[in-house]
């Protein structure tokens, strides 16, 4: 029941109305067989007496015609009331839907990025693509239930009325037979279980399919390997559990459909044997009973989707519960102005994994000022991109100050602060639009960009978009370059930037783009490996096993004087 509540907060009045609109509709529906009943046996004393007039419409001859004429207009009620209700029900749907997936964005968006990494976009994909539909599919199905359970209901009465003890006859029968069709139900669900957390998987492996596409296209034997092991593998997995719950699923839902039948057989055939009941009271029953086969065979049918759905929401209150919400205050404040940046016995620890220990950065002790270029360099694995994501407020760390001036990074000013960086790291990300207001100035200055950075002949801006990405990795990055100086932030922060560029434009980075950069008084930070360049840096930060060492005693310099 808890994945109908976000239809009840979505729109209350709306799903009360449909609900109610569906059980009137339910009501009506389980008043059609006794106002059959009663045209067939008008001197039947079980039904309702009827009026016998037959009068002529539309050049027909109609019997019992007021009791034709309520006939037609409860259909007709029917009708438009079944349909509002499931109209009004798709559209809160649709709506819950969105809202849903939309939470599900702002929620990963406020995750910390340490949450980001360790879950992985594979299962975030997973959830808005698998779960949220599963859920939303199950929540749609509870009204369902509810309608048709009234008309179970109604119709139940009317049995009431007709005899009372084949009323206690079919209620046995019914609650014998939903026990026994809950107990594959279950057995499913749990193969459904199974088979979403393989789910997961499969969707890592598809990333791995799509991004590993050229290293697997190299090596038939490799991507033998990966097709064996690894996506069909999942891909068997699933197949495997799906088929097996289907099955049980189908095959209760099939027994479902007859449950009513084996009580339609148990009154005939055994039931009369040992109550009175007449003949025209057992139509009446029988006729029942079949007209509550649809309503049981809905309410059963849509077990199986309720178990799916529960499936998908547990396991997305899983993930939502694995991803912390950053204790920040999203608010941006104007800041203060700053000259430098400090870290005061700044330390960070990975989590732990497989029982070790994760990797430790600090303590570290460091200022980076603005109008100045510092350099930080390192063996591949001492910690350099870690202390960037540090120096980027993306990492908390676990102990010690950040201070932007006087004012200590916190948590009621992470936010804020983080609004005066701009960075390009490793694995950036180059969205296909700039994501800004298109101003003339914005389009002017993008201009100016182009041409600096020798991109003006391959791009152009068309409706605030790139009009191509596909640019070799050198050219990509610079267009990254390019968004990087349009937000004109404080402090730049750039991972190995030059390591994909050509001689020249490696050259033009170090020695103009920066300088430049410094000039404009903004705090310069870059991550290098290109020694030839370490001249340009008026600060040289070296990181050993997560430690900061001294640059003139450090083995890289060493090397380089050697
Ligand atoms: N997301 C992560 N989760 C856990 N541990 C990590 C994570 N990222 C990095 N590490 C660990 O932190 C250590 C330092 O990694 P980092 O990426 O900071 O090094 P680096 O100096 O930038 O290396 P490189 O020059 O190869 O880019 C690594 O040994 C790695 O095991």
């Amino acid at each position: 029941m808890k994945i109908f509540n976000s239809f009840t907060k979505e729109a209350p009045n709306k799903v009360f109305i449909s609900i109610l609109l569906g059980a009137l509709a339910g009501m009506l529906y389980s008043a059609l067989i006794p106002l059959v009943l009663s045209g067939i046996n008008p001197e039947d004393p079980a039904f309702p007496k009827a009026d016998t007039v037959t009068e002529t419409l539309f050049s027909f001859d109609v019997s019992n015609y007021k009791l034709a004429l309520m006939f037609l207009f409860s259909c007709v009620l029917i009708l438009l009331m079944r349909s509002s209700s499931e109209v009004m029900l798709i559209r809160v749907s649709s709506n819950v839907a969105k809202d849903l997936r939309t939470k599900f964005y702002y929620r990963i968006a406020g995750a910390p990025l340490a949450t980001q990494e360790k879950i992985g976009s594979a299962r975030f994909t997973a959830a808005v693509n698998i779960d949220v539909p599963r859920i939303i599919g199950g929540a749609r199905v509870i009204p369902e239930i509810l309608i048709n359970t009234i008309t179970l209901v109604g119709m139940l009465g009317f049995l009431v009325y007709l005899n009372f003890e084949v009323f206690k006859f079919v209620m046995m029968a019914i609650f014998i037979g939903v026990i026994c069709y809950q107990i594959p139900i279950t057995i499913g669900s749990r193969m459904f279980q199974t088979s979403r957390i393989e789910q997961d998987k499969l969707q890592e492996s598809i990333k791995s399919l799509i991004y590993g596409a050229k290293e697997l296209k190299l090596d038939t034997l490799k991507r033998q390997h990966f097709f064996k092991h690894t996506l069909l593998n999942h891909e068997d997995n699933i197949l495997k559990n799906n088929k097996r719950a289907e099955t049980i699923m189908r095959a209760t839902m099939c027994f479902g459909d007859l449950i009513s039948f084996f009580v339609i057989g148990a009154v005939c055939f055994i039931f009369v044997n040992y109550y009175s009941i007449s003949q025209q009271e057992l139509v009446g029953v029988v006729m029942a009973l079949l007209y509550v086969t649809g309503p049981i065979s809905i309410i059963l049918g849509s077990i199986p989707q309720l178990a799916i759905a529960s499936v998908s929401y547990r396991r997305m209150e899983k993930l939502i519960a694995e991803i912390p919400q950053e204790d920040s205050n999203e608010q941006v404040n104007q800041l203060g102005e700053w000259q430098s940046m400090r870290f005061n016995q700044i330390e960070y620890s990975y989590p732990m994994v497989s029982g070790e220990a994760g990797f430790k950065v600090g303590p570290l002790n460091l200022e980076i000022n603005k109008g100045e270029i510092t350099f930080i360099i390192g063996a591949n694995g001492s910690g350099k991109s870690t202390l960037s994501k540090l120096l980027t407020l993306h990492y908390l760390p676990t102990s010690g100050d950040i201070l932007f001036g006087d004012q200590r990074v916190s948590a009621d000013s992470i936010v804020s602060h983080r609004q005066t960086i701009g960075a390009i790291y490793s694995d950036y990300h180059l969205f296909d639009r700039l994501l800004v207001e298109l101003t003339d100035e914005v389009l002017a200055t993008t201009q100016h960009y182009l041409k600096t950075l020798h991109l003006d002949k391959k791009v152009k801006i068309v409706d605030g978009q790139f009009s191509t990405t596909s640019l070799s990795d050198g050219q990509r990055k610079r267009l990254a370059l390019l968004v990087a100086f349009l937000e004109d932030k404080d402090l730049y922060l750039f991972d190995e930037w030059a390591a994909d560029q050509d001689p020249v434009f490696k050259n033009v980075f170090y020695t103009e783009i920066l300088p430049n950069l410094k000039a404009k008084n903004k705090a310069v930070i870059a991550i290098s490996h290109d020694d030839k360049y370490f001249d340009v840096a008026d600060k040289i930060l070296v990181m050993d096993q997560g430690k900061l060492v001294d640059y003139e005693e450090s083995s890289l310099h060493l090397a380089q004087v050697s």
